[in-house]
């Protein structure tokens, strides 16, 4: 428990797109036995939902009541989160890059962010929950003991995301993946509404160059440091 409100503690870890915050963070929260929140995947979620529906994405009205009534749920398999909308397992979906970039436009809509905030916290259990996105820190969970905000280079984290669908067996050009990931970066910043920025009492890390391992380990410090002790 935290001491100043006695909620279970949350490490909230927020950055760019590509920063390695959902690798942290599921690591983290396996070490640490602590409950995970993705919360890219609820506005996904979403925005799968609206293209499913061919909802026009600057219809904020719609979209808000989309978000109120979206049927969307997690679970647990074999220690991998499975994302679930309207029944159907949508875990493979959300991350398609188009389904990124409209939750990049849904996301910037704030009955959309109103609509979605409570059923963030409500992933806030014992003994501890990780959590990643782009407004952990400052909005979601601003009492976080822990607050990481993880960034690297743009051309560092087009690499990574190339890697990462080449693996996958999809065929990307690496600058196409850099201009959307400059673009996605531009959407989430320059938004009105909780857009990506550090929070005030953010740790800033920077993994250009620095591999899964080491970030994990600088993590575990400062949750060490003011979690565990
Ligand atoms: N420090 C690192 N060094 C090298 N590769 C990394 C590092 N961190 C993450 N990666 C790799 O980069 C890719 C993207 O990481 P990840 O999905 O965790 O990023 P993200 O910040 O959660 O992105 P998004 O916000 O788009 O979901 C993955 O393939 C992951 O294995
Ligand atoms: N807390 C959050 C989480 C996500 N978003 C938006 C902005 C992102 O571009 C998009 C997809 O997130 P990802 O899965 O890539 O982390 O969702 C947000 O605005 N706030």
């Amino acid at each position: 428990m935290s001491d100043t409100n006695r909620l279970p503690p949350v490490v909230t870890i927020d950055g760019p797109s590509g920063s390695g915050k959902g690798t942290i963070a599921k690591l983290l929260a396996d070490r640490l036995d602590f409950v995970l929140l993705d919360s890219g995947a609820l506005y996904r979620a979403a925005a799968l939902a609206a293209l499913n529906k061919e909802v026009d994405l600057s219809n904020d009205k719609l979209l808000t009541r989309l978000a109120k009534d979206l049927d969307v749920s997690f679970t647990l398999d074999v220690g991998q989160v499975q994302v679930w909308l309207e029944g159907c397992d949508v875990t493979a979906d959300i991350r398609m890059e188009r389904v990124g970039m409209a939750a990049s436009k849904v996301a910037a809509i704030p009955g959309v962010r109103a609509a979605l905030l409570q059923r963030q916290r409500d992933f806030r259990e014992a003994p501890g929950l990780v959590a990643d996105g782009r407004d952990m820190g400052t909005t979601v969970f601003p009492d976080a003991p822990v607050k990481i905000y993880l960034t690297a280079s743009a051309e560092e984290r087009a690499r990574r995301r190339f890697t990462q669908l080449r693996e996958r067996g999809v065929s990307v050009s690496l600058r196409d993946l850099l201009e959307d990931i400059r673009a996605r970066d531009a959407q989430d910043m320059d938004r009105a509404a909780s857009p990506l920025a550090p929070a005030e009492d953010a740790v800033e890390l920077d993994s250009t160059g620095v591999g899964i391992d080491e970030v994990l380990q600088r993590v575990l410090l400062l949750v060490r440091d003011r979690v565990l002790s």
